[in-house]
């Protein structure tokens, strides 16, 4: 991206013929407009002295002639245009997709990256038209230069004249460009919220709880409220970009006046002819509109330039933590062991760490089951384990190796991770199962047979699931949840993290899935999150966090006999602990 000419090269790919083209019909016209001018100056010049009306005639037929030729020419210009903006468009969407890849997930999970991701992918929307004003430009310049030309033979000072005059026009569209783009980074945070909103009430997802806790108005009020606001801002930007332009029109119909004076006092004085001024005229018209329009790409190249600042700051900002330190080492190696030393996490813009001083060891075969209560940090550690989150140097060792120092890429090709909030893709059964890799039938088939209960029973393998595909079939919450799990071991790797994975199945399927997973603990490192408390026997070691701590660790048996936080979250998860405390439940009457 910093690389300008490699930007523009990929921005413009399979575009240079459109351009040539237009570029050739943009001149063509240019050619055939000031030809034109010059046939109704002769013909009205022969029409004003009547010497030969046949003249006149044939002159008016060449000007048919002409006229035909550029609204054809024009046509075929637009629809090669319409080409090269939808090719741009489309490589532009491709570039921003690709550069919009995070080495970590700590500061793309925060607001301020979801705003500034909504001013980039604006800005890039805008540059599609952009670059068809670089070549609009050329043809710009071409013209005035071939009707100053034209103008200059009758009226030599009134080229400068229309020059002068137009020079405030410049002003004001490079500062109108300059300040939209203000705008539109000072308004996002509203413009966000009003589609968030919008999305809400949109959402085929939302509409059973719209119903249920009739909830509808609730968001409309705040939905009206947030468009509101951004109607209101919008009409103020408008407001004062249009009090400015009206200084420049009034500007503007002052030059017509003055340059018709102009030649009114030419034709009086015979210093031209009758001809010469409609030509001159006309020649004006066009003049004033290329100016105008030139004026208008310089505010567009002006919007350029900041866009493209914006964006590499954006990708400095977001996605560049790994180049900011040393050359990173590959990680070929087969993993044995992930190691954390007093790691400490918090999230960008806390004051306060998530994760306290947490040491673990982890080797291949250990299977470890993390507990304790809502938001004791839980996810955040194991996305830390994941490699997912930016930490200080000397806290996460994979093999003995800093993280810091390995390439990320390599950690994230050790590690399959099942969040809790994975992803229902609309694709078919086996593409949702095998995205990871190159699909390979037997790792699939393998995956099938010895999980067959996490694939949706009778369906087909290429069946594509999804609300957001037509003839897509539904899957239950807990499918969706059996499709993510099969993804993460069809990855194969050899740490598996399931963060609440099992959260949406069936005790028993769960119960079968853990005991499945086992027997191929020896070739794995597995990480399991959960509340259901009843398959931590299941694991080799318990780990207890409480406010970011390890406060406990141990295997389930050790940890019952400590009676401390373990057991007590184990007897109120078997509701042994609730009977002792509470009493007995009463019976409803
Ligand atoms: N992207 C984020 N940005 C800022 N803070 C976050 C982010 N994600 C989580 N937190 C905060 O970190 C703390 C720990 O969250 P985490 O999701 O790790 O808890 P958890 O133990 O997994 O909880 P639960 O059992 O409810 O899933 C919470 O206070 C939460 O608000």
């Amino acid at each position: 991206m910093t690389d300008s000419r490699s930007f523009n090269k990929q921005v413009l790919e399979g575009t240079y013929k459109d351009y040539a083209i237009t570029a050739l019909i943009g001149l063509l016209l240019t050619a055939l407009t000031s030809y034109q001018l010059d046939v109704t100056k002769n013909m009205t010049d022969e029409l004003v002295a009547l010497a030969s009306p046949r003249t006149a005639l044939l002159l008016l037929a060449e000007l048919f002639a002409l006229l035909i030729c550029a609204a054809l020419l024009r046509l075929y210009q637009q629809y090669r245009q319409n080409g090269i903006q939808l090719r741009v468009q489309g490589n532009l969407d491709r570039i921003l997709a690709f550069s919009i890849e995070p080495v970590t997930i700590s500061r793309t999970e925060t607001p301020g990256f979801k705003n500034d991701l909504n001013v980039v992918r604006f800005s890039f929307q805008s540059l599609a038209g952009l670059y068809l004003t670089f070549m609009q430009i050329t043809v710009a310049v071409v013209s005035i230069g071939t009707y100053m030309i034209l103008i200059f033979k009758h009226v030599w000072y009134l080229p400068f004249v229309i020059l002068l005059l137009n020079a405030p026009k410049w002003h004001q569209e490079r500062r109108t460009a300059r300040d939209r783009f203000v705008f539109a980074v000072r308004t996002s945070e509203v413009a966000r919220e009003k589609t968030l909103l919008q999305e809400l009430l949109f959402n085929p997802a939302t509409f059973s709880e719209q119903l249920v806790f009739a909830s509808k108005l609730f968001i409309m009020r705040k939905w009206r409220r947030a468009y509101a606001e951004n109607m209101k801002q919008e009409l103020r930007f408008n407001r004062l970009e249009t009090i400015r332009k009206m200084g420049y029109s009034c500007i503007a119909v002052i030059a017509q006046i003055a340059v018709q004076f102009l030649l009114i006092v030419g034709v009086i004085q015979h210093s031209i002819t009758l001809g010469a001024y409609i030509s001159v005229i006309a020649a004006t018209g066009v003049l004033e509109a290329s100016l105008l329009s030139l004026a208008s790409y310089a505010g567009q190249l002006h919007h350029y330039k900041l866009t493209k600042k914006k964006v590499i700051g954006f990708l400095n900002e977001y996605l560049s933590e790994q180049s900011k330190k040393d050359e990173p080492m590959l990680f070929q190696q087969r993993l044995r062991t992930i190691e954390l030393r007093n790691l400490i996490f918090a999230y960008p813009g806390r004051d306060w760490p998530t994760i306290r001083q947490v040491s673990l060891q982890i080797r291949l075969g250990d299977s470890i089951v993390l507990v304790g209560d809502n938001g004791c940090g839980k996810s955040t550690l194991a996305k830390l384990i994941a490699g997912l989150h930016e930490v200080d140097a000397g806290m996460i060792f994979y093999n003995g190796a800093d993280t810091n120092r390995l390439e990320r890429r390599q950690i994230y090709k050790k590690v399959s991770i099942v969040t809790q909030d994975y992803i229902n893709y609309p694709f078919s059964i086996y593409e949702c199962v095998t995205m990871s890799a190159d699909p390979d039938d037997a790792r699939y088939e393998a995956i099938r047979k010895r999980y067959p209960y996490l694939f949706p029973e009778g369906m087909d393998k290429h069946s594509i699931v999804g609300l957001d595909r037509t003839g897509a079939t539904q899957l239950s919450g807990g499918q969706w949840q059996k499709l993510a799990i099969a993804r993460a071991l069809y990855k194969d790797s050899p740490v598996l993290i399931l963060d609440e994975a099992t959260s949406a199945l069936d005790p028993e399927t769960e119960k079968r899935f853990f005991h499945d997973l086992m027997t191929e603990r020896s070739t794995k490192a597995l990480i399991a999150i959960t509340h259901r408390m009843n398959v931590c026997p299941l694991f080799s070691k318990s780990v207890v966090l409480q406010e970011g701590r390890i406060v406990e660790q141990g295997h389930h048996d050790e940890l019952l006999q400590l009676n401390g936080k373990y057991s007590r979250m184990f007897e109120a998860y078997t509701m042994e602990g609730v009977r002792s405390k509470y009493g007995s439940v009463p019976t409803v009457v």
